[in-house]
């Protein structure tokens, strides 16, 4: 884990000892400290840094966020008690077959983070082609991003099996998708820890709306009620080192995520990745940071902000945010000294994402100041929130 003490350019840097140093990762760095207890300028500052880094990369280490560190140990307790139970007490609250409800337990290789990419970026038919396409594929049938990248009419297939086993919890007063209980406190815990989160995801919306030079900061937090969230527990279970080298077995594909921003915390188990926003199909690590979450753009606020992708995005850049492909696979250690031994086994690993979404009937079409002009017009239509998240949950479950 990084141990990261640099600071955000927004921070005097006086209040930081003489030994401090700047990290190496490519993913930048936000402390939110000034945006909670700075002056108006100093917010102006934080929103910028915080939209820029998600203009740029579509990831951000974002430090100072508001959940203490005793909370998101409690959090990691909690899960790991809850897939430490027998698997017949986490089948008492499955997630429910279909895709109209994402509640509940759902078991290794039940999800399958599919997602096949034209390189036009059309959704619809990167979805139509999905679903008449066999998900239910176990094994690891991945092409390289890269080699097909210019070519827009060939699919770019990234079908694989997802050896984690998560728990998906909603706000409990939500009737669409109503929570999938099994008999344990830890549920009364995320409950609260649902909230909490949500709390720190409105500043971080209000921050990417004054980021945006929207005058009306709290333009996102308007859409988005909290209801429509959802707080994933997850756990990618020890695996054998080999099989995620030969590429077998993956812990969970390249994908992006539907809502308007995810909240990620990880334990100090890595593997995270981040397709480099300068070299598409290269993928950089997203080590885990003490203190730091990660904060990612999802497809709706790229929608909103008009962000095109890939190919088009090479001809003329609208510069706005951008939802980027990530994936969780072998840590960097072991990628770089290759795997002596065949029967290493590559330890458990836990992750808390925090999906932020908007509620269900809100249209999400492109905001006004991000299409200004000929060369940027609206490149997707509007859609609902309930709508796309239907497009997108297709091809995950079977
Ligand atoms: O486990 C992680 O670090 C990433 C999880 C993730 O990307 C997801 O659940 O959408
Ligand atoms: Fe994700």
């Amino acid at each position: 884990m990084y141990d990261y003490k640099a600071y955000s350019a927004c921070t005097p840097h006086s209040t930081h000892s003489k030994n401090e140093t700047m990290s190496s990762t490519p993913i930048p760095v936000v402390d939110l400290r000034l945006w909670s207890d700075g002056s108006p300028a100093d917010r102006k500052c934080v929103a910028s840094e915080l939209t820029e880094a998600c203009r740029r990369v579509g990831f951000v280490y974002v430090r100072n966020h508001g959940v203490s560190d005793d909370l998101l140990a409690e959090a990691f307790t909690w899960a790991k008690k809850l897939f430490d139970l027998p698997r017949e007490m986490k089948m008492l609250a499955p997630h429910p077959p279909g895709t109209s409800v994402h509640r509940g337990y759902s078991w290794p290789g039940l999800e399958k983070v599919s997602q096949i990419i034209y390189a036009d970026g059309d959704e619809e038919r990167q979805v139509e082609s999905r679903r008449v396409s066999d998900v239910k594929v176990c094994l690891s049938i991945s092409f390289s991003l890269a080699t097909f990248f210019y070519l827009p009419d060939i699919p770019l297939f990234s079908f694989l099996y997802c050896s984690c086993e998560s728990y998906e919890i909603g706000s409990e007063d939500f009737a669409q998708q109503p929570n999938v209980w099994i008999p344990e406190d830890v549920l009364r815990f995320t409950t609260a820890f649902y909230w909490r989160c949500f709390e720190v995801a409105k500043e971080l919306l209000r921050a990417l709306a004054l980021g945006l030079g929207l005058d009306d900061e709290d333009f996102f937090v308007r859409f988005h009620s909290g209801l429509n969230n959802q707080l994933r527990l997850l756990h990618y279970p020890p695996v054998e080192v080999e099989k995620l080298v030969k590429g077998e077995v993956e812990r969970m594909s390249a994908h992006s995520d539907w809502g308007t921003v995810t909240m990620l915390f990880q334990d100090n188990g890595e593997g995270l990745q981040v397709e480099d926003p300068n070299q598409r199909g290269h993928f950089v690590d997203a080590t885990p940071m003490n203190g730091a979450l990660i904060l990612n753009v999802g497809d709706l606020l790229m929608r909103w902000s008009n962000r095109i992708c890939y190919i088009h995005m090479l001809r003329s850049s609208p510069d706005y945010l951008k939802s980027t492909l990530h994936r969780v696979t072998l840590p960097p250690l072991l990628r770089e000294n290759g795997v002596s031994g065949k029967s290493l086994m590559m330890q458990s690993r836990y992750s808390i994402p925090y999906f932020v979404a908007p509620d269900p009937t809100t249209i999400v079409g492109c905001l006004a100041l991000c299409a200004d002009g000929a060369d940027n017009s609206p490149r997707y239509p509007p859609i609902t929130q309930q709508e796309y998240a239907k497009m997108r949950a297709r091809g995950q479950y079977i």
